[in-house]
C-alpha cells in the first residue's frame, strides 16, 4: 500500500536577520502508511515544529519534498487538521461556531455544518457547551474545541504541536486517553510533538526520535504496547517501561548536547 505521509530528504534553512543561515532540518526522511500514530520527540530547538509546519504546508523546505497521497505538499488545505499548544480559537465566537469554521471553508450548508459541529463536539465530549464562548471554556475545554474543529472537516490527517503541553497533568491524561480513542475511532494518520517521553510512548504507535541542531530522525522506535484497556493502567507495565527506557536513552545524549552547543553559543 502506497504510504499517506512520504517525506523525502527534507530539509529547512532559515535566513538569519542580520546574514548568515541557520539550518533548522536535515535530510529527515520517513513514510507513515495511513492510520498511524507517529509523535516526533527531540530537544528543544532541534526544528520539530519545523518540520510539522513543513508537513502542514505552512511553509516551504529548502531541500527534499513531503508527499500525501503521493502528490507533493504545497501549501495549507483541508486535507491536513493542525492543533496548536495555543488553542487558536476565536474569541467572539462560541463553541459550536469555531468548530463550523472549517466546515464553512469548504462550502458546506449552513444546516449540515450546525449538525456536524454538534456531532464533533459530542465526540469531544463537550455536549451542553454548545453556546459557551472561549472565555467561559477552561483550557482542557478550549483544546477539545480545537480538536473538535480539525476533526470536523474531516481531513485525512491530523498535525498536532504539543496540543496539551499547556494543561494540568489530569486534563492532559483524559485528553490523551480522549485522542487515542478518537484516532481508533477514525482512523486518522496522527503526527503528534511532545517534549514528554511518557505521552510519546502512550500516545504513539511510533516515536521519532530527533537529534540535535540540525534536526535529523535518529532512530524510530516501534511502539508495541497491548490495546489499551481503559480500565488498566498501561503505563504501570513492563513494556511501557522498556519503551520509555529506550526513548528516553536515545533523547538523553540529544539533550546534552543541544546544552553543550547552547553553552558554547551564549
Ligand atoms: N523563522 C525562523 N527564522 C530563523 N530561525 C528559525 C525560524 N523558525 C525557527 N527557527 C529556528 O529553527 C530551530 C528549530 O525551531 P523549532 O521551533 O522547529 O524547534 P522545536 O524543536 O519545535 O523547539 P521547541 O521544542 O523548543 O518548541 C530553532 O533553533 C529556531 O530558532
Amino acid at each position: 500500500m502506497a504510504p499517506k505521509i512520504e517525506v523525502q530528504g527534507l530539509g529547512k534553512t532559515f535566513a538569519i536577520r542580520g546574514g548568515g543561515t541557520f539550518d533548522a532540518l536535515q535530510d529527515i526522511s520517513f513514510a507513515l502508511p495511513e492510520g498511524d500514530f507517529l509523535v516526533v520527540v527531540g530537544p528543544s530547538g532541534c526544528g520539530k515544529s519545523t518540520l510539522l509546519d513543513l508537513l502542514g504546508g505552512l511553509t516551504r523546505p529548502t531541500s527534499g519534498r513531503v508527499l500525501l497521497d503521493g502528490a507533493e505538499i504545497t501549501g495549507p488545505a483541508l486535507d491536513r487538521g493542525i492543533v496548536f499548544q495555543q488553542y487558536a480559537l476565536l474569541p467572539w465566537r462560541t463553541a459550536q461556531r469555531n468548530v463550523e469554521l472549517g466546515l464553512e471553508a469548504s462550502g458546506v450548508p449552513r444546516r449540515a455544518r450546525a449538525a456536524t459541529a454538534r456531532e464533533y463536539l459530542q465526540l469531544v465530549g463537550l455536549t451542553g457547551f454548545e453556546d459557551r464562548y472561549p472565555h467561559e471554556l477552561s483550557g482542557g475545554m478550549r483544546q477539545r474545541v480545537a480538536i473538535a474543529r480539525s476533526l470536523a472537516y474531516d481531513p485525512g490527517v491530523l498535525l498536532m504541536d504539543e496540543p496539551f503541553g499547556a494543561l494540568d497533568a489530569q486534563t492532559r491524561e483524559s485528553l490523551q486517553q480522549e485522542l487515542l480513542r478518537i484516532w481508533e475511532r477514525t482512523g486518522k494518520t496522527v503526527v503528534f510533538i511532545t517534549h514528554d517521553i511518557d505521552e510519546a510512548v502512550y500516545l504513539g504507535r511510533r516515536v521519532a526520535v530527533m537529534t540535535a541542531r540540525p534536526g535529523r530522525i535518529k532512530r524510530v522506535v516501534d511502539i508495541d504496547l497491548p490495546v489499551h484497556d481503559e480500565a488498566a493502567d498501561p503505563r504501570s507495565s513492563p513494556e511501557f517501561a522498556r519503551h520509555r527506557h529506550e526513548v528516553w536513552s536515545l533523547l538523553r545524549d540529544e539533550v546534552a548536547a543541544s546544552r553543550k552547543e547552547a553553552v558554547s553559543v551564549g
